[in-house]
């Protein structure tokens, strides 16, 4: 074996280094509430290799509020390691030889946002503990599951498992079901987002325990139009499907300049516009020639209310995030 260390029967040479990119992802997009997730091009650097003797598991260049703001210094920003996704993934996939890594992170998606930053936190440390044990490729859907038991909802950390747009509906005691959603290549998105982060826990914690029956059938209603849109980029189908009446018209309430913002996107040309996952950012979908118009009036309404604000046309991610040997 020479220099190399045995792991799950294959070698991997002292030092080897590894390195994953995973994509940011909306959720929801109205009516696919706790279900569907679609990738766009914020991006999760992370890179792991030996863990030099004394130092910590982690290392994070990145802003909070993002797009990043790498430079030398460690963010104080980034979880601490007892709270940190990214590690509590990495350790379950790797083991007991996550003690001998270090995860060098630099992440342009900003946390707390309704972006998937802990979604795509789960995938790349479930992909790269298996690397990190010698397996380049694992079995995706034999990682689902536990993507989603530790990021709490499937929407977010599926997509960034599998790329593209994904639809995942948990089973109890069953491996969870996956569609993956075809995304018209003639939709342009943009996202913006406020300086101030809004929990999920926050904006799940303002939804009601009990809705009128006639919201319920709407919103299931809508879901097959939602659906239909992002496969065919049909504007009306998009507008119809993604309106909804479970989660948003609550937590608007919670978002200062959000409603007005997302007028303001439809204006500027957006066939649909909505709190991104939880929020605190917001997602259009229009024509791609008009994704820097839209970004800009949604970013506009947000600044105007809150003070700071970014926006931002981004670009469905189709491809499954790959580990690459560095
Ligand atoms: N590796 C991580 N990356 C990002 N957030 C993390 C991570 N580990 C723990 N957290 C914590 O998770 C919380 C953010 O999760 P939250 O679900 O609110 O945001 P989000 O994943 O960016 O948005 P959403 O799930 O609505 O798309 C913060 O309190 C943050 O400290
Ligand atoms: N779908 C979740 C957020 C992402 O997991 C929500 O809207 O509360």
């Amino acid at each position: 074996m020479g220099d190399g260390q045995e792991i799950d029967g294959r070698a991997r040479p002292r030092g080897d280094r590894f390195r994953l990119a995973v994509p940011c992802s909306t959720s929801n997009l109205g009516p696919g509430f706790d279900q569907l997730g679609l990738c766009l091009s914020l991006f999760l650097h992370v890179e792991v290799g030996p863990r030099p003797a004394g130092q910590p598991q982690v290392v994070a260049h990145s802003s909070p509020s993002g797009p990043s703001s790498s430079g030398p210094e460690p963010s104080p920003d980034w979880p601490e390691p007892g709270r940190d996704l990214l590690l509590r993934a990495f350790e379950r996939s790797a083991g007991p030889r996550a003690q001998e890594a270090q995860l060098i992170v630099d992440s342009e998606i900003p946390i707390g946002r309704g972006l998937g930053s802990t979604g795509a936190a789960v995938a790349a440390g479930l992909l790269l503990g298996r690397a990190w044990c010698g397996e380049l490729e694992p079995d995706r859907r034999g990682l689902l599951n536990a993507g989603i038991e530790l990021e709490g909802h499937p929407d977010n950390v599926t997509a960034s498992l599998f790329g593209g747009c994904t639809v995942c509906v948990p089973i109890a005691g069953e491996p969870a079901p996956l569609i993956q959603v075809d995304v018209h290549p003639d939709l342009g998105f943009a996202a913006a987002w406020p300086r101030e982060p809004l929990a999920t826990a926050r904006a799940r914690a303002v939804l009601p325990d009990r809705v009128p029956f006639a919201d319920a059938v709407e919103n299931a209603r809508r879901v097959p139009l939602l659906l239909e849109g992002l496969r065919t980029g049909n504007p009306a189908l998009l507008r119809h499907g993604t309106s909804d009446l479970l989660h948003e018209p609550y937590r608007l309430g919670l978002l200062p300049g959000a409603s007005r913002a997302l007028d303001a996107a439809r204006q500027a040309g957006a066939f649909a516009a909505n709190i991104s996952g939880a929020g605190s950012a917001l997602v259009a979908i229009g024509p791609p020639a008009r994704r820097d118009e839209i970004a800009r009036a949604m970013a506009d309404e947000l600044r105007a209310a809150t003070g700071w604000a970014a926006g931002r046309p981004l670009d469905v991610v189709r491809a499954a995030p790959v580990v690459e040997r560095t």
